[in-house]
C-alpha cells in the first residue's frame, strides 16, 4: 500500500461502490487513508466496518436505497456493479439502471466527483495493432462494454447539466499480475490503480475527463496524452512478467478476433439473455 502522502488533500466521506468486489476490497484501505469516513457498499456483505468505515448493503438498481447511500458523501469511486459479459437483464439492472440511480443520487445530495469505473471493453473492438487514446470513439466488444460507454455519456450529462465532474476511468486488467500475453499490454497493478484514482479524485479541474487505467507497460495500445491534466504517473510494469508470461503461452493463433483485438475474449463472448 501506498502512503497516504501521495495526496495532500484528505476527503470528509467518500463512498466506495463494489467494496465486496475483487478491486473493492484491494482499495478499501487505500482509500480509508485519504478520508475521515469511507462508505462501503455492495449487494453482497462486506467485511465488517472498521473504525471510521459505514458499511450499507444496497442493490444499486434500487433507487431509493442508493438515494439514501449518497447522502452525506463528498465524493465516489463507483466500482460496484456486473464486471463481465454476462446478461442483458444483469447488466442493464446494475450498470444501466445502476448507474442512473447513482448520478441522480449525487446530483440531489450535491456531490462533487466521482470516479466512475469504465473499462477498456468500451473501445475492445480495436486492433491490438492500433494505438488510441480516450478522444477515439466507442467501439464496445459487448453489452458490457456498451454499458460502460451508457455509463461515460451518463457521467458527461451529468456534467453539462449539473457540473457534476467524473472521471472515467477505462481500467485495462487490474490484478496482482498480467495472466496472459494480452494483459502485458493491459495491465495495471494495485499500486498504479491507486495512484490514479487518487489523481482522479484530487486533481483540481477534471469535467468529464476519460482516461485509460495501465501501468507503464512497455507494451501498450492506449495513449493517455489527453488526460496528462490528471498529474497520473505509473510506476510499475508488466516487463517483470514478461519471460513467465511468454513461458506459459508460447504460441498465438493469430487468426484468432481474440488475438487480434484489444478487448481479447470479451470480442466473442456472449451475447446473454435471460431464460424467458
Ligand atoms: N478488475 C479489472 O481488471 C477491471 C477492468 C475494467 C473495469 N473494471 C471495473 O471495475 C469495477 C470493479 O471490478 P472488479 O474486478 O472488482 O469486479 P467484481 O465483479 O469483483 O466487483 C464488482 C462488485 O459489484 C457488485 N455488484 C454487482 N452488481 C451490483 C448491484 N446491482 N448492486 C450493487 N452491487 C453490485 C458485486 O457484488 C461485486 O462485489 C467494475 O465496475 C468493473 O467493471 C475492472
Ligand atoms: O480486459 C480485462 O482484462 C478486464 O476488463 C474488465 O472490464 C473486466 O472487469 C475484467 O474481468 C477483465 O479481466
Amino acid at each position: 500500500m501506498l502512503s497516504s502522502s501521495v495526496s495532500p488533500i484528505r476527503f470528509g466521506r467518500i463512498l466506495l461502490t463494489g467494496a465486496a468486489g475483487h478491486l473493492g476490497r484491494e482499495m478499501r484501505p487505500r482509500l480509508k487513508a485519504c478520508c475521515d469516513r469511507l462508505r462501503l457498499s455492495d449487494r453482497e456483505p462486506m467485511a465488517p466496518a472498521a473504525d471510521g468505515e459505514e458499511a450499507v448493503v444496497a442493490d444499486l438498481a434500487d433507487r431509493a436505497a442508493v438515494l439514501a447511500l449518497l447522502e452525506g458523501v463528498d465524493a465516489v469511486v463507483h466500482l460496484g456493479g456486473v464486471s463481465t459479459e454476462q446478461s442483458w437483464e444483469r447488466i442493464a439492472a446494475a450498470n444501466i439502471h445502476g448507474a442512473v440511480n447513482l448520478y441522480e443520487a449525487a446530483r440531489r445530495h450535491g456531490v462533487r466527483r466521482i470516479v466512475f469505473a469504465s473499462s477498456n471493453h468500451v473501445t475492445g473492438f480495436y486492433r491490438q495493432d492500433q494505438v488510441i487514446s480516450p478522444r477515439d470513439p466507442a467501439r464496445p466488444d459487448g453489452f458490457y462494454g456498451l454499458s460502460k460507454a451508457f455509463g461515460e455519456d451518463l457521467a458527461q450529462l451529468y456534467w453539462d447539466r449539473f457540473g457534476l465532474e467524473t472521471v472515467s476511468v477505462r481500467i485495462g486488467s487490474a490484478f496482482a499480475a498480467p495472466k496472459d500475453r494480452r494483459m502485458l499490454a493491459t495491465w495495471m497493478s494495485f499500486d498504479d490503480t491507486e495512484r490514479l484514482f487518487m489523481a482522479a479524485l484530487t486533481a483540481p479541474v477534471v469535467g468529464h475527463s476519460i482516461v485509460y487505467g495501465l501501468s507503464d507497460n512497455a507494451t501498450a495500445w492506449w495513449d493517455n496524452t489527453p488526460a496528462r491534466h490528471l498529474g497520473y504517473r505509473p510506476q510499475d510494469s508488466s516487463e517483470v512478467f514478461r519471460a513467465e508470461v511468454e513461458a506459459r503461452q508460447p504460441v498465438l493463433d493469430r487468426e484468432d478476433p481474440a488475438v487480434i483485438h484489444q478487448g481479447g475474449a470479451f470480442v466473442r463472448t456472449g451475447p446473454f439473455f435471460e431464460e424467458a
